[in-house]
């Protein structure tokens, strides 16, 4: 099996300032592994450095600094060329990450063939339906030749993890896989992530601004602030017992109670506490009153 450590992943922008460029720091540092059988989440607000993130680990956007290994399960590294096999993205958006214009099948047996997966039509054909049935699209018949407006938006995110399995995945980096979708069928999404997490035993990475998934859904979580951790730990020390103030804010402020952990039992105390310890000094880049 697999294993990914990023280690001291710094990444910085060039951005433009009228006529001056200057250098945005959009990920500062962040190490974390990733396992078989175990998801972590990276949680923090918008421009937080998320998607950076997720976007260098699948080698879309080149870490200034840092390295990301990937080792078999003998721990060596594996060669460039398996990189790509093992490791694969699922986007934010079901609607733009299809195209419109080929049919499911099609989504499938590409990255299958062009990963050396299938020879032939008709055994790619074959892994298709098996790739629909381990994303419970089933059966497999009906959605083979559908094309992606003919899919609710969750049978779309399905589809696009099935074709993130295609090569042979065992790492999957999951970027707000159902902020998208309607709130009823997130859960389903989140729930099959799991499924293939513990039976098939991928290593996940879940990116989401969502504290409560964040809790069920994973065994780690890191708390990213200005591309930096501030907080990481077991998802339920996390949630239920944050330390950092920017944690304490963020799961004051979640409209979710299962996400709020010690505010759900205290109530107004710990918010008061978040919104006392809500003091980010711009100037020196420090929490005020950090434990
Ligand atoms: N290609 C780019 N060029 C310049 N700046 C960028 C680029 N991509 C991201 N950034 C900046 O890097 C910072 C981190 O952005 P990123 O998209 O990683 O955050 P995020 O936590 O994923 O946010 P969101 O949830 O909104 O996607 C932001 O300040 C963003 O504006």
């Amino acid at each position: 099996m697999t294993t990914l450590q990023a280690r001291d992943l710094v990444k910085d922008f060039t951005v433009r300032n009228g006529l001056r460029r200057t250098a945005l720091r959009a990920v500062g540092g962040v190490s974390f592994t990733l396992e078989p059988g175990r998801t972590v989440a990276l949680v923090g607000e918008s421009g937080s450095g998320k998607s950076t993130i997720a976007r260098m680990i699948a080698r879309l956007e080149k870490p200034t600094s840092g390295e990301i290994v990937v080792a078999g399960s003998d721990g060596t590294p594996v060669p460039d060329r398996d990189y790509r096999h093992r490791v694969q993205m699922v986007f934010q958006d079901p609607f733009a990450s299809l195209n419109p214009f080929h049919t499911v099948e099609h989504h499938l047996v590409r990255p299958l063939l062009l990963h050396g997966r299938a020879r032939g039509r008709a055994e790619s054909a074959l892994l298709a339906e098996e790739l629909l049935q381990r994303v419970t699209l089933l059966p497999p018949g009906d959605f083979l030749q559908r094309r992606p407006h003919e899919l609710s938006g969750g049978q779309r995110q399905r589809v696009a993890i099935a074709r993130a399995l295609a090569p042979g995945a065992e790492i999957l980096v999951a970027d707000e896989p159902v902020s998208m979708l309607d709130v009823s069928i997130r859960l389903g999404v989140l729930k099959l992530l799991a499924r293939l997490q513990r039976e098939e035993n991928l290593a996940v990475l879940y990116i989401t601004h969502d504290l409560a998934t964040a809790r069920h859904f994973s065994d780690e979580i890191l708390v990213l602030h200005r591309g930096r951790v501030v907080e990481r730990g077991p998802a339920d020390a996390v949630i239920l017992d944050p330390r950092h103030p920017y944690t304490k804010l963020l799961a004051a402020a979640s409209p979710n109670p299962d996400a709020r952990g010690r505010t759900f039992d205290a109530g107004r105390d710990v918010v008061a506490e978040a919104g006392a310890a809500a003091a980010y000094d711009h100037h020196t880049g420090q929490w005020e009153g950090a434990a």
